[in-house]
């Protein structure tokens, strides 16, 4: 038995952060959606064990790959007794605050949710998700969401209109603890205002969008590495219609109507940075790669 699972890369259109809670972990609040721009993972049923493989070197391919923690959880909480070997296509780049791990091992739970016949609701996977990282339950439904508390709890938003989404990956990854670790919550002066950019997804309200983009990591990340500043400065010159860091960064995205444009500025980035993309905004999941259970 083999299914197929897309593991799409996200995008922060707000990230705001309330409190620092007395687990360690920030209080938060964000506005998050989906671009077309996939990591696939392929799982062949086995007897018992679990076995991953990658097309990247740049992850582990043992028990510490996060879609290899997703599939052993799974088993351990319903007891299954099946295997699986996991194959990850990896195409988001790593370590870039598009929640490339959470998204496998979102995908991985999908996908073995079916291959194992378990039957678990989507909101079963995302709390089992929870306990993998803070994005593996917005990554479970892979739809436009509010994030809250420390990103788990999900209230679903409509998809925001589409537009093209040119993402650069400076040639350096970073740390998320490392960006929350020197972020100090007191000292944000500049809050996104998240009801504001609630209110233009559901209007589709491009410019809304534009106008309310915003991220309280940004110029912690812009702090540690100057490249991400000068990336942004570069974007919005190419004649973006707004540019913000993702998560913790160090990608930063720029949003543009015009497919043109979004070719044009993909060319001038290539020269500062190896990962460029020009994709489209999704917001909504996309069904597997082939959809169904196939018998090999
Ligand atoms: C910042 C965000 C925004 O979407 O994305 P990325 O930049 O990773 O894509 C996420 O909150 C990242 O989620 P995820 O990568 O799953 O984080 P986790 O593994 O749960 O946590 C990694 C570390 O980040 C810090 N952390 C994470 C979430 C949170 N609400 N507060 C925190 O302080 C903690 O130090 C934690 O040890
Ligand atoms: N399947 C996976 N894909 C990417 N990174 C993974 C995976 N499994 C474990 N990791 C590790 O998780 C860390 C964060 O990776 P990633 O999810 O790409 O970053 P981010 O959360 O910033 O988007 C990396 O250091 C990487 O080695």
């Amino acid at each position: 038995m083999f299914v197929s699972e897309k593991a799409p890369a996200k995008i922060n259109l707000t990230l705001d952060a309330l409190f620092k809670r007395p687990d360690g972990y920030h209080e938060l609040e964000m506005v998050m959606t989906t671009v077309d721009l996939f990591d696939r993972i392929d799982l062949y049923q086995t007897n018992k064990s679990i076995t991953l493989e990658s097309s990247s070197g740049l992850v582990p391919q043992d028990e510490r790959n996060l879609a290899f923690r997703a599939a052993a959880l799974l088993k351990e909480k319903t007891g299954c007794d099946k295997g699986v070997h996991i194959y990850i296509d990896k195409r988001i780049p790593v370590a870039a605050g598009l929640a490339g791990g959470s998204s496998d091992a979102a995908a991985t739970l999908r996908g073995c949710n079916r291959l194992w016949g378990l039957g678990l609701s989507d909101a079963e996977l995302a709390e089992i998700g929870a306990e993998i990282g803070s994005d593996v339950p917005f990554c479970v439904y892979s739809n436009t969401a509010l994030a809250q508390g420390r990103g788990e709890v999900l209230t679903a938003l409509p998809a925001p209109p589409t537009c093209w989404v040119v993402l650069a990956k400076p040639n350096h990854g970073v740390s998320t603890a490392d960006v929350f670790g020197k972020l100090r919550v007191h000292a944000i002066t500049d809050h996104p205002q998240t009801s504001r950019m609630i209110e233009a997804v559901k209007k589709r309200d491009y410019e809304g969008i534009i106008r309310h983009l915003g991220n309280v990591l940004e110029p912690v990340t812009m702090d540690m590495h100057e490249d991400v500043r000068q990336l942004k400065e570069r974007m919005l010159r190419f004649g973006a219609d707004g540019v913000l860091m993702s998560g913790s960064g160090p990608t930063v995205f720029a949003l543009v109507k015009q497919e043109s444009r979004a070719v044009r500025m993909v060319n001038s980035l290539r020269g500062f940075c190896q990962q460029v993309f020009a994709v489209r905004m999704l917001g909504v999941r996309r069904e597997s790669v082939l959809d169904d259970v196939r018998t090999k």
